[in-house]
Formats: structure tokens, sequence, C-alpha cells
């Protein structure tokens, strides 16, 4: 199975991108979703109950579900309580992601995507090849981000800089899809990362796929049988 890891800064256009994979069949593991209030996040799950000691009752709200954007506001101005978050929360997420990757393997997908805003941050571009970056300028950046979460300049440039910077991670990237055009400019450059994608598996690829193990299984299968059956071997 060939997993491709998606990345980029907050609010380059990942989530743009992996609208267009999905769309054109290929499964997407989001870690943005795993994170939250469904899975990790869920009222009463073990990830809730360490955030809620660490952080106290106030990041709550009535229905006792994480106030997210509070909690937001709390991390991204603040180095160490982004820090301890992350602490807090990245077993959850690794196991969440693993949890998606395997379901997707079950399925006999032979390529995913796996879109983690901090693939970088977290090492884990180890498992993921190609690494595709999406990348945008910190001007178009911050406008973005300002526009899409009705966030002020001071905000939108706390986020920012919670992350590693865009030309380190562009440095990085196997495949770069530059966002600071239009859509139609995007699409352009998704068509280009489709077909690099979509090439046949190499041989170790399709090994991890659920096809590549089945077939092992089969090969030693079928030889334990031929040396039995034919007494060969000590
Ligand atoms: C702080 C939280 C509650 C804010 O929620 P909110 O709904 O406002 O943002 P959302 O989850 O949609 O994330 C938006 C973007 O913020 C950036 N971001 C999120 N968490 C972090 C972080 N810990 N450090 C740096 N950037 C982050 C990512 O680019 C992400 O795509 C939430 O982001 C969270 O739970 N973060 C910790 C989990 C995490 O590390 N997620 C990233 C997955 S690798
Ligand atoms: N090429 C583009 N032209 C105009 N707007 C764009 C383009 N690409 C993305 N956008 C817009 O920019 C905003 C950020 O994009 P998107 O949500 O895909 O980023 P993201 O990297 O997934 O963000 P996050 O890290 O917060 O999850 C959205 O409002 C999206 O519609």
């Amino acid at each position: 199975m060939r997993i491709v890891g998606l990345t980029g800064g907050i609010a380059s256009g990942k989530s743009t991108v992996s609208n267009l994979f999905k769309a054109s069949g290929i499964p997407v593991v989001d870690a943005d979703v795993v994170a939250r209030l469904e899975n990790v996040l869920k009222k009463g799950s073990g990830g809730w109950k360490r955030v809620v000691a660490a952080f106290g009752e106030e990041i709550l709200l009535p229905s006792r579900e994480v106030d997210r954007p509070k909690l937001g506001q709390m991390v991204f101005s603040s180095d160490s309580k982004r820090q301890l978050l992350n602490k807090l929360m990245a077993p959850y997420i690794s196991t969440g992601i693993f949890w998606e990757i395997l379901k997707q393997w079950a399925k006999g997908a032979k390529v995913i995507v796996v879109d983690i805003p901090l693939l970088f941050e977290v090492k884990m571009d180890k498992w993921t090849k190609p690494i595709v970056v999406v990348w945008v300028s910190q001007e178009t950046q911050l406008k973005r981000l300002m526009g899409r979460d009705g966030l002020s300049e001071e905000d939108a440039g706390n986020r920012v800089m919670a992350q590693m910077s865009l030309d380190l991670k562009r440095s990085k990237a196997d495949v770069v899809i530059e966002n600071n055009g239009d859509l139609d400019h995007l699409n352009q450059q998704f068509s280009k990362v489709l077909s690099e994608i979509r090439r046949p598996l190499t041989w170790t690829e399709f090994w991890r796929s659920r096809q590549g193990t089945f077939s092992v299984l089969g090969l030693v299968t079928s030889g334990l049988f031929v040396c039995k059956h034919f007494s060969i071997g000590p």
C-alpha cells in the first residue's frame, strides 16, 4: 500500500487538496478529524479526561463538551500550553490514525492519503512516501486564515507561528503544490500530482497492501504444502 503524506501550514489548502483526492476516488485519513470531538476529545473519553484535568473545567461548554475555540485561543497563544496539549493528545491521535489506515488496508486500498498538518513536527514523515506539501506565501496564508475563521491578524499570526515554517516544510517535500493562485491553477497542479500518485506500486508498496500480504501467505502455504507432500526439506 502506498501511504501518501499530505501536509502544509494552517489554511495553506490541505483540506481543499484532500477533497480533490476524495473526488478522484482516493481515500483520505484526516488527522484533524481524528483529533476532533467525535474521536479523541469525545466527552468522557480518556483523551477528554486528561485534557480537562490539565486545562481545567473552564475549557468546557455547559454541555461538558470541549469549547474548541476557547482551547485554541489558549494553546495558540502559549508555547508551553500547546506542547502540553500535544503531549496529552499525541498517543490518541497516532493510534486513531493507525486504525484508520488499517481500515483502508482491510478494504484493499492500494493508495491512501494521510492529511496530517503536523506531519514533520510529530515525525510521522518517515511512514509516508511521497510527501506532498501544500505551500502558500505567508501573506496569502494569513489572508485566507483570517477570511475563513474570522480571526484577527494577531490570532492568525499566532497560529501560523505555532507551526514549522512552510518554507522548511517545502524543502522536505517530494512534491510541492503551490497554492497562491486561484482554484483553476490548483486543479492543474493537482492533475499532475494525481498521475504521479497513481503510478504502479513498487514491490515494497505491493507487499504492504492487503493483496500483497495475501499473496505472501498464499505462497508460504503452498510452499509448505509442496514440501510436506513431496517430503522436500529436512
Ligand atoms: C486546539 C484545537 C482544540 C483548536 O480547534 P479548532 O477547531 O480551532 O482547529 P482545528 O482542529 O480545525 O485545527 C485547525 C488547524 O490548526 C492547526 N493545529 C491544530 N493543532 C495544532 C497544534 N497542536 N500545533 C500547531 N498547529 C495546530 C492545524 O493546521 C489544523 O489543521 C485543536 O486544533 C486541537 O485539538 N489541537 C490539538 C490536536 C492536534 O495536534 N491536531 C493536529 C493534528 S496532527
Ligand atoms: N487556490 C485557492 N484560491 C482561493 N481560496 C482558496 C484556495 N485554496 C484554498 N482556499 C481557501 O483557503 C482557506 C483555507 O483552505 P483549507 O481549509 O483547505 O486549508 P487547510 O490547510 O486545510 O487548513 P487547516 O490547517 O486549518 O485545516 C479555505 O477557506 C479555502 O476555501
